[in-house]
């Protein structure tokens, strides 16, 4: 770029110029949340997403109408160091089959009312293998996470981003690795499904690229270049975006809230937009969401990815918007309040 400034840059500049919630509209959701009819409390955890989701949309009375489900794609040269149970070429196939509306996240998408739009990115020039060299250049990051800036749709009033690409789990545990510590063994998981041996194969992949860029990797998005992968800087991007525009997110599993990490760790708050839609099986999860502080809404055992968790999450949320917004308050029904 011109000035020297990347994209990358440009994103971090915009998380930290960003506005937070309403609080009026906090405020407001929290005093009609007092009136409802219902012990104080006996709706747990989804009065806080009410009044989270309120003051985010700017709204006391806050409707869920017009979700958006992205799912980016990407490919992984790390997939040479033999780290998944299934071969490159499933992600193509896949983008085929979510555009023919036959995987698990076209039918979520449907049955919560959310659009659904798939976004491939490259998938014919996979990213480098990063224990050889980093994954990406600036300019290659700077692509994917224009890319995720890009779509999403400011008309929407919640998102979730889902991703496909065989080999990320390994990129997000290295991610997870790089930005946390600890050792490469707890971020390393089955993925789709690896042995004993090939886990342990894939500690040592995230261990050698980790130590190889270690000295380069001076920031989040510097590490999001060096051994993350397109679609996990995609979301990263869409969910920054999402930020700008006040529309909340609901993240998936663990590559989903290893992309998320970058933006966290990047500017403080940045995440304050997003909710945990899920714990992931894969073992790394609820260490990475625990590093968010985040907690996760559903614990139902999937593994999948294609940000099938956070969608069934948005039934969660429409629930608990639905409760709050339609509710009579004691007043209104003649109950008497204690
Ligand atoms: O979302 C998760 O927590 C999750 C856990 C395990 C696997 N996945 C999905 O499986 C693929 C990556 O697995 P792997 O073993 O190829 O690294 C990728 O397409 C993800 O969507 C997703
Ligand atoms: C079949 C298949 C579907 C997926 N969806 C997300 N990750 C996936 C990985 C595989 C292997």
């Amino acid at each position: 770029m011109a000035n020297g400034k990347t994209f990358a840059d440009e994103v971090v500049k915009a998380l930290e110029e960003a506005r937070g919630p309403d609080a009026a509209a906090v405020a407001a959701a929290a005093a009609r949340n007092g009136l409802l009819t219902k012990p104080p409390g006996a709706l747990g955890r989804l009065e806080d997403l009410a009044i989270w989701y309120g003051g985010w949309r700017g709204t006391d009375r806050p409707q869920v109408l017009a979700p958006q489900v992205i799912i980016f794609a990407g490919n992984h040269g790390v997939v040479a160091q033999g780290i998944s149970a299934f071969p490159a070429e499933v992600t193509v196939q896949m983008v085929a089959n979510f555009e023919a509306g036959g995987a698990a996240i076209n039918q979520l998408a449907k049955m919560y009312g959310a659009k659904m739009d798939v976004v491939a990115l490259e998938l014919d020039r996979p990213t480098a293998d990063f224990t050889q060299a980093p994954a990406m250049s600036a300019d290659e990051l700077d692509a994917a996470l224009q890319a995720g800036w890009d779509a999403v749709d400011a008309g929407s009033d919640l998102l979730v981003v889902g991703e496909m690409g065989i080999g990320n789990t390994t990129a997000a545990a290295a991610i997870a690795y790089a930005l946390f510590g600890g050792d490469a063994a707890m971020w390393a998981g089955r993925g789709t499904g690896l042995d004993d041996a090939g886990v342990a194969r894939k500690a040592d992949v995230i261990e050698r690229a980790v130590s190889l860029h270690k000295g380069a990797m001076t920031s989040p998005m510097a590490v999001l270049a060096h051994v993350g992968g397109r679609e996990l800087a995609a979301m990263a991007g869409a969910i920054a975006r999402a930020r700008t525009l006040g529309i909340p997110v609901i993240l998936d599993g663990y590559i989903c809230c290893a992309a998320a990490s970058i933006l966290a760790q990047s500017v403080a708050g940045a995440l304050d937009h997003a909710v945990a839609g899920h714990k992931s099986e894969e073992a790394g999860h609820i260490k990475l969401l625990e590093a968010l502080d985040k907690k996760p809404l559903l614990d139902l055992g999937l593994r999948l990815g294609e940000g099938s968790g956070a969608a069934l999450a948005i039934g969660v949320l429409k629930g608990a918007v639905a409760c709050h917004s339609g509710m009579a308050t004691f007043a209104e029904a003649g109950v008497s309040d204690g």
